[in-house]
Parts: structure tokens; C-alpha cells; sequence
């Protein structure tokens, strides 16, 4: 055990120190050398009466422990007479312990205008009272240690407690400003949120618990955190049975609810589409001060302005179970050994199939209204939405696991005639902003052409290159599974299109179809297989366009054309000859085999 903590030279005041937790930290204060002031107005726990008992009983065990101590009978409101009696019979005040509280439990219903003010002023109003008429002492010796005593009624709340809740909270709030206004004065003020039993908990809390709640327990958390030893400003400290936790309050990721600085307003609809991301806690986090809340929000705002947001930004996680299932989803098997290092993690050339990192562009628009909201009506149904084309391009070393950050915007729209087609770029970096992918997707909304839009792309819409005029230089058939679909929805494209019979028939299919990626992926394991040794480092980007659905169970045939580092290919559907994607190709950064 280190040193002893000595409360030697220094006066304590602990207001309701007439019973429970408070006599508890009186005692202790005053077996550690404090002179202690004992205030208790002695009236019962509902604040009705007052008697001097209390606090006299308090002063006199202190005082046959060896310790110095002197009672106080004033209501906390009074809080300059509370402070008072330390500083006349002691000459200075270093510790002020707020613990005083009263109980006026009813519903909402049913709390009169009188069950709130008692309340309030008993709690709020009086620890207000007694830190303010403290302060000026506390200032001008450059020391001072304050609690303020909250509850886990105010932090989660507790049916029948309104009263008491709201001013348990209030004194969280109360603590945090005084924590920053002494901080120079080196008066620091700590919230204690404990959990004890005592006469305003009996009753409330189960027997078994009630019964291991011992106030002794709580005290030396609270003496700490009242000793000059303890760094502690503005934090929450739970404390119970023997055991002590820090409390914090944390603040998601959040979601940017406009694509850019120049939208002036969002909608409620939109705001019910990102709802997930504004709810979502996985990267919450504690923010010290209300500059770093601020500070964020300037950031935010300096991003829609630089266009580095430039749309809408997503969190995308994945572990090597994530590559796994992704493998599976696209038809990699043990059967072939070269795939063993795409479906085992322990393998030492364990890796990402490259096209897996369509998913974080892919999944980002299905999650927002991105698409919907480059269209003249303002909004899609996924019924309507077929994937027209898709451009990936890996750009730096592809981890296995990790959390990415990308973020997507709406690059084009079309005017197709049958169908809108909405082009949307997304950029996805690592955790130190290494930018690891680009992906580029073409989206085509059956049905929502005709809107007197333009009909050719802009620059920068990566085109489709037509296959060579000859026969090609190798062929490939992968068999995809009945179950494939079921299988590759698991990495993250949930759209009913893919699984759920009535959906596909709304959408105008006699099945359901196979994911437009998922026959990407098995297209780009032929062209690695024939040209890159199935070398994922070898890849380096891959264009395709869906002309036609493919069902699953049926086979795929991919023709490949080498052109230098170029493979350009075409995937066709064996059983029905017909061409499920066309004006395919990937570049490879260089071939491991020859023609
Ligand atoms: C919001 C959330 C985002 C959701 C993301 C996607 C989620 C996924 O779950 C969805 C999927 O995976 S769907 C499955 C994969 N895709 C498909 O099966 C679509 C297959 N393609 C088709 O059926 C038709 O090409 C079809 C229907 C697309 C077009 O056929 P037609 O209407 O007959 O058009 P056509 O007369 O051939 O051509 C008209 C103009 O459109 C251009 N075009 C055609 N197909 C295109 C395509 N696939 N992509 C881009 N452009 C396409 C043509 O070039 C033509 O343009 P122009 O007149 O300027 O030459």
C-alpha cells in the first residue's frame, strides 16, 4: 500500500453528513486529519422537520475517533451559512462534499409544482448554494475540492422520479462548468454516482442488493477523489458495492445529412433513410471539451467545402470471415488448392479477392438516398434498380481486416429512354486516409427515362471496351450454384431482388436473379486464374456492364482476350447463349502466364 492519504491542515464540509453515505465520508475525513464540518438539517428523508440529532451524533463519533469536527444545522439552500460555520470555527474551507438530497418520489402524473421545487432545491439550488458561497475561499488560497453527488436515476432515469432525475442530471451539468471555471484556481469538481443503501434507497433496491450496498464502501472513492493528490477534474465516478467505475458520455460518427455546402436543406425523409447511420454507436466517442464538439462541426462543415465529403461518407468493417464468405460468394472452393489462400486465414498468402472492395461503394448507396436523390422524382425503389455497370479500381496495399472510411457522391445522370442511369463514385480510404479503392457504379432505374435529361456521359464515366473481333485467346465455365445468390447476399447486398420470389416477380423477373457483382467476381477469378497464377497483386482494375441477368444455378462462360496487360472479356450465359456482361476488361499491372 503507498502512503497514507492525510487530510492534515484541511477543512471539510459534507452536507447530509447526518446519516449514510455523508456520515460515512465525514468519518472518514475526520480519521485522515480533516477538520470537518457535519451539516445536517435532521429532518426526515421526504425534507419535513429538522433537528440538531443528526449531525451532533456524527460530530461526537468523530470526535471519540481523535478527529476534529462541528455540526451545522442549516438547510443547503442556506449554503453561505453552511460555509459560514467552517469558516468561523475552522478559518477556511478546502472540501465541500454536496451530498445533502431529500425524496419526493411520484409519477409525472401525479408530481405537484411543490415535489418539483423541493426537489430542486434541496439538490440543485443548494449545491449551488454551498459551491458559490465556497468559491471566493477556495479562489483566493488557489485550492479547492468539490463533489457533487448525481445518481443513476438522473443518467438512465427511474419510473416515479421525475423530480429527482432532473436535478440529479442538472447536477452533472452543474459539475461540468465548475469544473472548467476552477480549473485555474486549481478547484477541481468530480461528480460521485453511487449506489447505496440507505434510507432514501430502502425500498427501492432488491433485499440481496440492498444488503451489499454499504455507504463505507463509497466513502474512500469519495475521499480520493477529494484529495490533493487526485488529478481528477470534471469527471463521473459510479461507485457501489466495493467497486468504482468511470462514467463517460460519448457521441457517434454521426452522418453528414447534405452532399454538399451549397444544399441548403435536408428533409425528413432523407433524415429516415440515414436514421441508422445518425443512431449508430460503434465508433462513439468521449469528447473533452465543448471546443472539441464544436471543433468537429467546423470540420464537417470545412469538408462540404472543400468537396471532401463530396457526398455522403460510410463506415465499412471487415475481418477475414468478411473475405471468407465474400470467397464462397463467389464461387472460390476447396476443390481448386489455389483458392485455399482466399478461404483460409491462417494460410500465409492469406487475401482479399480485390473484388470484394466493390462492397463499400456498393453498400454506401444502398444505405442513403444517393441515387434517388440525382433522379428529377427525388426517389427509387429498389424494384426499379438494376446495376448497369460497375468500374473498380484497387489503388494501394488491400489489408485483410480493417475499417474503412469512403465516401460517395453522384457523378452523372442519364437519360436512357427505358431507365435513368445514376452514376455514383465512391473513394475509400484506410484508417490514416491512405486512399485504398475507387469504385465507380452505374445504376439503371427501370422506368424513370423520359425526363428530357441528356443521353451521352460526362467525362470521366469510365466507358466500356467492346471485346476484339476474334475468336478468344481462352475460355473459362464456372457453374454457379442454385444457392449462390443466398450465399453472396451474405457479404452485404440484402436486396430481396436476389432472394425473395414475390420481390423478383414485382420486379418484373420470373426468379430472383444472381447480384450483378457476384457474376463480376466469378469473371474476374477466371481472369486471374488464366492470366495473373490467381496473383491478387497483380490486380489492378476491372470494368464490366450487366446487359442481361443471369439465374442462379446457371453456368457462366468467360471469354478472355489478352491485350498486353489488358484482359478484355465477356461473360455469357451457357444455357441461354445469351451475353450477361459485355465491353468487360481488367487491367492487370503485369501477366504471370503466358498465351
Ligand atoms: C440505391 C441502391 C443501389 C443498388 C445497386 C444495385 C443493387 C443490386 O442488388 C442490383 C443487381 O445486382 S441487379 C443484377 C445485375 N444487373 C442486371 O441483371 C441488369 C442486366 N441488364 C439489363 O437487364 C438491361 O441491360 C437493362 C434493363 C439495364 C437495360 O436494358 P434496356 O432497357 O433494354 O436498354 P437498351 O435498349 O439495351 O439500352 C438503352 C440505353 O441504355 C444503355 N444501357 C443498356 N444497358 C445498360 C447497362 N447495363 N448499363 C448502362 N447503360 C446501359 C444503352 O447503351 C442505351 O444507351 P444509348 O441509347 O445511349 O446507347
Amino acid at each position: 500500500m503507498s502512503e497514507e492519504l492525510r487530510f492534515d491542515g484541511r477543512v471539510a464540509v459534507v452536507t447530509g453528513a447526518g446519516a449514510g453515505l455523508g456520515r460515512e465520508y465525514a468519518l472518514l475525513f475526520g480519521t485522515r486529519g480533516a477538520k470537518v464540518v457535519v451539516n445536517d438539517l435532521g429532518g426526515s428523508f421526504q425534507g419535513e422537520g429538522a433537528s440538531k440529532r443528526a449531525a451532533d451524533v456524527v460530530v461526537d463519533e468523530i470526535r471519540a475517533l481523535g478527529g476534529t469536527a462541528v455540526a451545522d444545522y442549516n438547510s443547503v439552500v442556506d449554503g453561505a451559512k453552511v460555509i459560514e460555520t467552517a469558516i468561523k470555527n475552522f478559518g477556511r474551507i478546502d472540501i465541500l462534499v454536496n451530498n445533502a438530497g431529500i425524496l419526493r418520489d411520484r409519477s409525472i402524473a401525479k408530481t405537484s409544482e411543490q415535489d418539483w421545487d423541493l426537489i430542486h432545491a434541496v439538490h440543485l439550488k443548494g449545491s449551488f448554494k454551498c459551491t458559490q458561497a465556497a468559491w471566493p475561499y477556495m479562489r483566493k488560497q488557489n485550492y479547492g475540492r468539490i463533489i457533487m453527488t448525481s445518481s443513476n436515476s438522473g443518467i438512465y432515469g427511474n419510473f416515479g422520479q421525475a423530480n429527482y432525475s432532473a436535478a440529479k442530471m442538472g447536477l452533472v451539468g452543474l459539475a461540468n462548468t465548475v469544473a472548467i471555471e476552477g480549473e485555474k484556481n486549481n478547484i477541481h469538481c468530480n461528480v460521485i454516482i453511487p449506489t447505496a443503501a440507505s434510507r432514501m434507497t430502502e425500498g427501492i433496491l432488491p433485499d440481496m442488493l440492498f444488503n451489499e450496498l454499504k455507504p463505507n464502501l463509497i466513502a474512500p472513492v469519495v475521499v480520493y477523489l477529494c484529495h490533493e493528490s487526485c488529478e481528477d477534474n470534471g469527471s463521473y465516478i459510479e461507485s457501489a458495492a466495493g467497486w468504482a467505475t468511470k462514467v463517460h458520455i460519448v457521441r457517434g460518427k454521426g452522418c453528414v445529412l447534405r452532399t454538399s455546402i451549397d444544399e441548403k436543406a435536408t428533409s425528413p425523409e432523407y433524415v429516415k433513410i440515414v436514421w441508422s447511420k445518425v443512431t449508430d454507436m460503434t465508433d462513439a466517442k468521449h469528447l473533452d471539451n465543448i471546443s472539441q464538439a464544436s471543433g468537429y462541426l467546423l470540420e464537417v462543415l470545412e469538408n462540404l467545402k472543400e468537396g471532401k465529403i463530396g457526398g455522403i461518407e460510410d463506415t465499412f468493417k471487415y475481418s477475414s470471415k468478411d473475405l471468407i464468405l465474400y470467397a464462397l460468394g463467389i464461387g472460390a472452393s476447396l476443390t481448386n488448392q489455389n483458392d485455399l489462400k482466399f478461404l483460409y486465414e491462417n494460410h500465409p498468402e492469406f487475401t482479399a479477392i480485390p473484388t470484394y472492395f466493390v462492397q463499400p461503394g456498393l453498400l454506401l448507396s444502398m444505405t442513403s438516398n444517393l441515387v434517388a436523390s440525382a433522379l428529377p422524382s427525388g426517389s427509387a425503389d429498389l424494384s426499379n434498380i438494376l446495376h448497369g455497370e460497375q468500374y473498380l479500381e484497387i489503388c494501394d496495399d488491400i489489408p485483410t481486416s480493417g475499417t474503412l472510411t469512403t465516401t460517395g457522391k453522384v457523378f452523372d445522370l442519364m437519360d436512357k429512354g427505358s431507365g435513368a442511369l445514376v452514376v455514383t463514385n465512391s473513394d475509400t480510404y484506410d484508417e490514416s486516409g491512405r486512399l485504398l479503392v475507387k469504385n465507380q457504379s452505374s445504376i439503371f432505374i427501370v422506368g424513370a427515362g423520359k425526363f428530357g435529361g441528356k443521353k451521352t456521359p460526362i467525362a470521366g464515366v469510365i466507358p466500356i471496351i467492346n471485346a476484339p473481333n476474334r475468336n478468344p485467346d481462352a475460355t473459362i465455365h464456372y457453374k454457379t450454384s442454385e444457392d449462390q445468390a443466398a450465399l453472396y447476399r451474405l457479404s452485404g447486398d440484402l436486396n430481396p431482388l436476389h432472394i425473395d420470389p414475390d420481390f423478383a416477380t414485382l420486379a418484373g423477373f420470373k426468379t430472383p436473379i444472381l447480384h450483378g457483382l457476384c457474376s463480376l467476381g466469378f469473371s474476374v477469378r477466371a481472369v486471374l486464374a488464366q492470366y495473373a497464377n490467381n496473383n491478387t497483386l497483380l490486380f489492378k482494375a476491372v470494368k464490366a456492364r450487366f446487359s442481361a441477368p443471369v439465374i442462379p444455378g446457371q453456368t457462366l462462360k468467360i471469354d478472355m482476350w489478352k491485350e498486353g496487360k489488358r484482359v478484355l472479356y465477356t461473360t455469357t450465359v451457357v444455357e441461354t447463349g445469351k451475353q450477361a456482361i459485355i465491353g468487360g476488361y481488367v487491367d492487370l499491372k503485369d501477366t504471370s502466364a503466358k498465351l
